[in-house]
């Protein structure tokens, strides 16, 4: 029987203005599957995002979400996203953790439709699941970063994706939280069987959290199982990323644990 794909980038390229800045990609994401996706600053992970939500166009090649090809998808329900930005709100943001987790639902009922009952309920449903529900009518910007991540997760696991996308987002995340956060992840991939994309700096992290592994810089340099990523060659890494990857990724840490 075919492996089910959820996600499928055929030799997709783009460039901004003369420079490519993603070259020749090919990756895909069967069900299931927990994808880390990582390579150096500027190497062009945020725009793979992009193209792949459909916020771009590629220049050449194609994507297709469960099937079909981007310009005829519709079933966005179907994908969540999580972006970089998402732990920033500051204290005086007007909005309880509810609302903001409402707002994950408009792709479901359209834009000028009202909330009602189910909708509170389907809500309080994902907060749960991220065991946030006790702050459901606290403000989001009184929450310390993780618990406004975790937030966000609910925010877009309350459309029931199939597909959840999530763009660096332990920056701002302290080192005990990220590992709740990598938990709560494996949850989601195990108990419900969420597949999941994961962009992020922290290569020794997430090869012990997820199933495969990307290393992108403008072009796929590796893409296989995490356990094979282990056994990629140090010097070959060092050389992608122009300086000791094992400093780089200690780095982050530290940097991650001062935000
Ligand atoms: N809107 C834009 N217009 C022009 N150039 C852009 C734009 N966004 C990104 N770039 C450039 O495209 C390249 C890839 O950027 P991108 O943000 O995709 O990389 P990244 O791997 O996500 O980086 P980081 O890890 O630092 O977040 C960089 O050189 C960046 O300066």
């Amino acid at each position: 029987m075919d492996t089910e794909k959820i996600l499928e980038v055929d030799h997709v390229s783009f460039k901004y203005d003369k420079e490519w800045v993603v070259r020749d990609v090919d990756l895909s994401i069967d069900k299931g599957q927990f994808l880390g996706l990582v390579g150096p600053n500027g190497s062009g992970k945020s725009t793979l995002i992009k193209l792949m939500l459909g916020l771009v166009k590629p220049d050449e090649g194609n994507i297709r979400l469960f099937g079909s090809k981007l310009r005829h998808f519709n079933k966005w329900q179907e994908v969540g996203f999580v972006s970089q930005k998402a732990n920033s709100f500051n204290s005086g943001f007007p909005a309880t953790v509810l609302e903001v987790v409402k707002t994950g639902l408009v792709s479901r009922i359209g834009a000028f439709r009202f909330f009602n009952r189910k909708h509170k309920e389907k809500a309080i449903e994902a907060l749960r699941v991220v065991e946030m529900e006790e702050y459901a009518y606290d403000s989001i910007g009184e929450l310390s970063g993780g618990q406004q991540q975790r937030v966000f997760i609910a925010r877009a696991l309350v459309s029931d994706p199939s597909l959840l996308i999530l763009d660096e987002p332990t920056v701002g995340v302290d080192a005990k939280h990220v590992t709740d956060f990598y938990d709560l992840l494996a949850k989601l991939n195990s108990e419900q069987g969420i597949s999941l994309l994961m962009v992020t700096h922290d290569i020794g992290t997430i090869t012990e959290h997820a199933t495969h592994v990307v290393c992108m810089n403008k072009t796929v340099h590796f893409h296989g199982a995490s356990e094979e990523y282990k056994e990629f060659d140090d010097e070959a890494l060092n050389r992608l990323y122009g300086h000791s990857v094992q400093q780089l990724t200690h780095n982050y840490q530290h940097e991650e644990n001062q935000l």
